[in-house]
């Protein structure tokens, strides 16, 4: 007769662990405390808390460092959260982004954040470049652009007219759910949502829910607060959304393209230096003579930049005049970019760079 199996042989790797977890308990205390000390140098100094080039080298660290079996990309999630708490340790980190609560915005933050941020979601884009210029927020959290619906006007138009700094991207990998109460996947009659992500989701709900009828809500959190309350209903939202509310996700991913990213921009007072790889945006606005944009992009050509995003915005005090918003691989003080940027100065009537800063990670679908 086989012997009953009981937990014993799993006793000497689970104290293992018990063992483990002390010492991680008390390094990660060590940790906090080396945190309140540097928070503590810089008070005098009038340097900020948040000090993103520092963060970029911190996972770079850690990530060059590993053996496995925990890979990167988890590994930067526990350090996320390592260094959330830190800085939760430092002071009050706030950080304002477009609410509500639980919409991509949310998830955005919390993802380039972690968890002991404290949120402070905002009513407009505006509101949140208001929040970080009155020093009520260390860092603003906006929408730049999506990879398949384009541009964000207001945020592209408010970077223009703030001395706010963009000192960090976020990548967020758009997923949307069909989120329900009590219901089952066959009796939603109706689906709630923001019109984008009822367009995101368009083939999946002809094929899936035909004759369901779509309302369209404010925000993806708002169908999510109806779904909970109405019967045979269902919202399209984030699992943010769901899990907050406690429902139940009825189908997961069901955004037509499976790689829907939106990237957002951290907005700050502060200037980043070089990383080593980074990125830089600005804008800047040409004479209306025939080969002035060429000429102008010529020069990031010559300096042999490679621009990850050319977009125009019409110039509000000048009808069909447009300013060009770039971004381009490479810090605006390295020696190539600093020269080209010079350059660009002079051909240009206008022209603001917004900030260089690490780049972002795309996460994978
Ligand atoms: O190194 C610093 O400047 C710190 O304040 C420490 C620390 C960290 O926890 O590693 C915390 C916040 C900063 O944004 C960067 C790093």
């Amino acid at each position: 007769m086989e012997p009953k199996r009981t937990g014993v042989e799993l006793s000497r790797p689970r104290k293992r662990i018990d063992a483990i977890d002390q010492q991680i308990v008390e390094l990660l205390n060590q940790r906090a405390e080396a945190a309140l000390e540097i928070a503590g140098l810089k008070k005098g100094s009038n340097r900020p808390n948040f000090a993103p080039v520092r963060e970029s080298e911190v996972f770079d660290g850690v990530i060059k460092n590993n053996q496995g079996p925990l890979t990167p990309s988890t590994l930067k999630q526990v350090f996320t959260e390592i260094i959330s708490a830190c800085r939760g340790v430092q002071g009050e980190f706030k950080a304002a982004f477009l609410g509500p609560l639980q919409t991509f915005s949310h998830q955005a933050t919390l993802q380039r954040f972690g968890k002991a941020c404290m949120c402070l979601p905002q009513p407009t884009i505006s509101q949140v470049f208001d929040q970080v210029e009155k020093g009520l927020a260390q860092v603003g959290v906006v929408p730049v652009e999506n990879s398949t619906e384009g541009g964000v006007g207001q945020t592209l138009d408010r970077l223009y007219t703030s001395s706010l700094k963009v000192s960090g991207e976020i990548f967020t990998l758009i997923r949307h759910n069909l989120i329900g109460a009590d219901v089952k996947i066959e009796q939603v009659e109706k689906v709630y949502s923001h019109p984008q992500a009822l367009a995101q989701c368009t083939h999946w709900l002809n094929r899936n829910l035909p004759t369901a009828i779509l309302v369209e809500t404010a925000s993806t959190a708002k169908a999510a607060a109806i779904a909970a309350q109405e019967k045979n209903a269902a919202a399209i939202a984030s699992l943010l959304a769901a899990q907050s509310r406690g429902l139940n996700v009825l189908a997961d991913s069901i955004q037509d393209d499976p790689g829907n990213l939106t990237r957002f921009l951290v907005l700050t007072k502060k200037d980043c230096p070089t990383t080593g790889n980074d990125k830089t945006s600005l804008a800047f606005m040409v004479p209306h003579r025939p080969g002035s944009l060429n000429r102008a992009l010529d020069i990031f050509a010559r300096a042999d930049l490679n621009l990850t995003k050319v977009e125009s915005r019409p110039c509000k005090n000048r009808r069909w005049e447009y300013a060009f918003f770039v971004d381009f691989l490479g810090h605006k003080d390295d020696p190539a970019a600093a020269e080209a940027l010079a350059e660009l100065k002079n051909a240009s009537y206008m022209m603001r760079v917004f900030g260089s800063y690490p780049r972002g990670e795309e996460p994978l679908p």
